[in-house]
């Protein structure tokens, strides 16, 4: 009789909706569509403080002084260089690796090498996550040289971060417009609560496992296209519909084969993304720069179209998918420098977790078949 079962305990399917822990680095508010680093809206600090200051806030929990800011630009530019024998692992891989696989080895093998690797104090913990955030740049920037059949450019210390990763990237002096829309995409990428990574990140440190464990298990989840990998398949629909022209057309195509329209959509904001207006105006900016109003055209005509027809809103892939392709990045690197910002929001994550740690160990419900007994065998002779 059905009054006599157990009640089966509901399933929180995805955890979509299931608070799990306090965090006090950053909120997302989708009531109000707006996100805050350590209670500063992120809207509000792009463009008026640079991504190594929004790095340090949400590690430290405010914003560095000026000795505390010099201080950090001078551990950060002095860790700049890839080390000999990163270079040498990323020589030794198959440009069919994707550029994911790439820098989730590098993040490997930087925290295998690093000084402290057998300290897992909360201050060293802190200075490796700095040394991967200082590394990341000339992971990004000297895979894709090599991909191309060009040499790597050794970093510049007269150049604030966001300069000086585009330098190493382009061998050129970037021009201030572009370091600027640049850096905004990193302050927006830097953290987002509980994200998919992030929470990877917070498992992996759950185990009392190490901060490098976590941050390459993070890259791996951010790499799939639900996910980072988003910004990527951003141009590649971009390609696929050509012009603003051909945006009805494909779209009728692609929503009667029910595809996902990537850079669309969110677990948690529904009626649009805090970050998009602020990477729109970092992509108006680019687009003026480069003189690519077509590109703002398909832009416009995809993202009207879709939201009139689905209600579903962009992201913050889609506007930084056609920024990086602008600034000249290939496709394939777009995930990979989210990467380079995102380990920000992951190493204060897992720093965060570790202070305050429970094992993160949820439950599932049984469906399998019933209990049955293993069936008997003839003896072998
Ligand atoms: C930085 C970031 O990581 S932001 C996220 C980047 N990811 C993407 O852009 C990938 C495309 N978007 C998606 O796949 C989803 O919107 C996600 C994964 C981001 C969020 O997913 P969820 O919260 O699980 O929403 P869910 O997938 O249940 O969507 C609800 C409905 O909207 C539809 N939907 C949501 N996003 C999209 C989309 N981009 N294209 C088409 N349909 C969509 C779903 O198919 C679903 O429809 P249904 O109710 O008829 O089944
Ligand atoms: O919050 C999420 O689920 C995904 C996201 O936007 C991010 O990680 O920046």
């Amino acid at each position: 009789m059905a009054e006599q079962q157990a009640a089966q305990p509901e399933i929180y399917k995805g955890l979509a909706g299931v608070p799990v822990d306090y965090t006090a680095i950053s909120k997302v508010d989708p009531a109000s569509n707006s996100l805050l680093y350590r209670g500063y809206p992120v809207q509000d600090l792009a463009g008026a403080v640079t991504f190594e200051e929004v790095a340090y806030l949400l590690w430290h929990g405010e914003l560095p002084d000026d000795e505390q800011l010099a201080e950090f630009e001078q551990f950060e530019r002095a860790h700049r260089a890839l080390d000999h024998v990163v270079k040498k692992v990323i020589d030794e891989l198959p440009l069919t690796a994707h550029p994911m696989d790439v820098i989730r080895t590098a993040a490997s093998v930087i925290a295998a090498r690093d000084p402290e690797v057998a300290d897992d104090s909360a201050d060293a913990e802190l200075r490796k996550a700095k040394r991967l955030f200082a590394a990341f740049p000339a992971v990004v920037a000297y895979d894709q040289r090599r991909r191309r059949g060009l040499e790597l450019v050794e970093p510049r210390d007269d150049l604030g971060y966001s300069a000086n990763f585009l330098f190493m990237t382009f061998d050129e002096a970037p021009e201030l417009e572009v370091v600027d829309a640049f850096d905004v995409s990193m302050i927006l990428y830097a953290e987002h609560s509980f994200n998919a990574s992030t929470f990877t990140a917070r498992v992996i440190t759950s185990t009392l496992s190490d901060l490098g464990s976590a941050v390459v298990g993070a890259i791996g989840a951010l790499k799939g296209p639900l996910h980072g990998g988003a910004n990527e398949a951003v141009m590649h629909t971009f390609a696929e519909i050509g012009t603003a022209e051909a945006v009805g057309p494909w779209l009728d195509a692609a929503l009667a084969e029910k595809r996902k329209i990537m850079g669309f959509g969110h677990r948690v904001y529904k009626h649009g993304d805090s970050r998009v207006p602020t990477m729109k105006l970092a992509l108006d900016q680019l687009v003026a720069h480069y003189d690519r109003p077509d590109v703002l055209d398909l832009y416009d005509a995809l993202a009207n179209e879709f939201i009139a027809r689905k209600g579903i809103y962009p992201n913050l892939d889609y506007p930084s998918g056609p920024a990086y392709n602008l600034i000249g990045f290939d496709t394939d690197q777009f995930t990979p420098i989210f990467v380079a910002s995102r380990v920000v929001g992951w190493t204060a994550h897992i720093m965060e977790q570790r202070a305050s740690n429970a094992l993160i160990r949820p439950l599932s419900v049984y469906d399998g078949v019933e209990r049955r007994e293993v069936p008997a065998r003839e003896p072998v002779e």
